[in-house]
């Protein structure tokens, strides 16, 4: 297994900022692209990304610059830190630099609109790499609490083991404990599908419900995820796993959460444009996924039933007391079936 020294990451936003930390604090050499030259100015010269990680100081052995041949000039490996909506198109802007050997590390949690597809399998398609190139980065990992340095484990999976162990060899810190596993597809759809369960446990706490409703609606949709993951073939322990309950918990539970945090506003009463408004920028993916979730489930006969209120609440205007009145009221059933 070849050692992982050279990393680039493509995308300054949160989490490619503070995984381009966990990877220098790893002893990695890592080149950062950001899509705004300012972004990558303040990286390069003062190692701060104040847009994204206010107060956070970078290593300095992280730099940056908004051209991406020169981001990825010698890369062993990429990592695509971009959101799951847009990162087809900026793959295929980037498609022709990325070094043919390079392992690609993906960050995004999300299914694409239209296509249905997981992450891996845009970047397979537009990248021309076969699968097992492309290591998926999963599990309970809040961007800030990462790039302050607190614990945490992580997943990386990837069909090809080595390549799993060299991106683990090369983000294994003081404080990052990533893990490995060779289930792309579980650990892909909990991560996606733990973002639209996040945006219900939100919207549960701005209608001021409690403890109890999250805990239902974590443990439930968890239940409709490892659903739709064993049509899929993905391994149900993966769902018990960092990619599952331990990425569902943090997200669920935690104000840091832009999932969770869109959500509440729409409990609250906001409209889905005055939520986007104050989002400041950042993505919740779920708000995209929770679709094409949905319809990625009902052409398998799966059935998600709080995706499938995300997404009425989201996208046809039903309002988030009576998505839980239905919810609730749905026919009786064993809790397995
Ligand atoms: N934040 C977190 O805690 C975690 C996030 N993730 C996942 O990682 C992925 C990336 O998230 P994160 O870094 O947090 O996202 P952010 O919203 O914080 O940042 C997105 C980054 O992508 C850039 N970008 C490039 N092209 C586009 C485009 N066409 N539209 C919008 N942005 C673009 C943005 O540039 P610009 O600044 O110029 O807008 C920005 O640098 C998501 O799928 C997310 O679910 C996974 C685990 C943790
Ligand atoms: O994926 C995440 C934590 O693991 C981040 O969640 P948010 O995108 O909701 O902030």
């Amino acid at each position: 297994m070849a050692e992982v020294q050279r990393v680039t990451v493509l995308g300054a936003g949160s989490w490619g900022t503070a995984f381009a930390k966990v990877l220098g604090d790893a002893g990695r050499d890592v080149t950062m692209w950001a899509r705004r030259p300012e972004v990558a100015a303040e990286i390069r010269e003062r190692h701060l990304n104040s847009s994204y990680l206010p107060g956070i100081e970078l290593p300095e052995r992280i730099t940056a610059t908004a051209d991406p041949a020169e981001a990825l000039d010698g890369a062993q490996a990429v990592v695509l830190a971009v959101p799951s909506q847009t990162l087809r198109t900026n793959l295929s802007e980037w498609s022709g630099l990325l070094p043919p050997d390079a392992i690609l590390v993906s960050l995004a949690k999300g299914v694409e609109l239209g296509t249905l597809k997981r992450m891996s399998e845009v970047i397979a398609e537009i990248a021309r790499v076969d699968d097992g190139q492309i290591v998926v980065v999963s599990g309970p990992n809040l961007a800030k609490e990462i790039a302050l340095g607190q614990p945490a484990a992580a997943v990386l999976a990837c069909t090809d083991h080595d390549n799993a162990k060299a991106i683990q060899q090369a983000s294994f810190n003081q404080y990052f404990r990533p893990y490995t596993n060779t289930d792309v597809v579980g650990c892909e759809l909990g991560g996606a599908c733990k973002n639209v369960i996040a945006l219900s446990c939100g919207m549960a706490a701005g209608l001021g419900l409690g403890t109890n409703t999250t805990a239902t609606l974590i443990t439930r949709g968890l239940a409709e995820m490892a659903r739709l993951g064993a049509k899929l073939g993905a391994d149900p322990l993966t769902f018990a796993g960092l990619a599952g309950v331990g990425d569902l918990v943090a997200t669920c539970s935690s104000p840091l959460s832009r999932n969770r945090t869109f959500g509440e506003r729409l409990g609250r009463g906001e409209t889905l444009e005055q939520a986007l408004a104050a989002t400041g920028g950042q993505v919740a993916e779920g708000v995209k996924s929770c679709t094409s979730i949905r319809e990625l489930a009902m052409g398998l006969g799966v059935d998600m039933p709080i995706t499938d209120a995300m997404h009425r609440v989201c996208h046809e205007g039903v309002d988030p007391r009576r998505a839980g009145a239905e919810l609730l009221g749905r026919s009786q059933k064993h809790e397995w079936s």
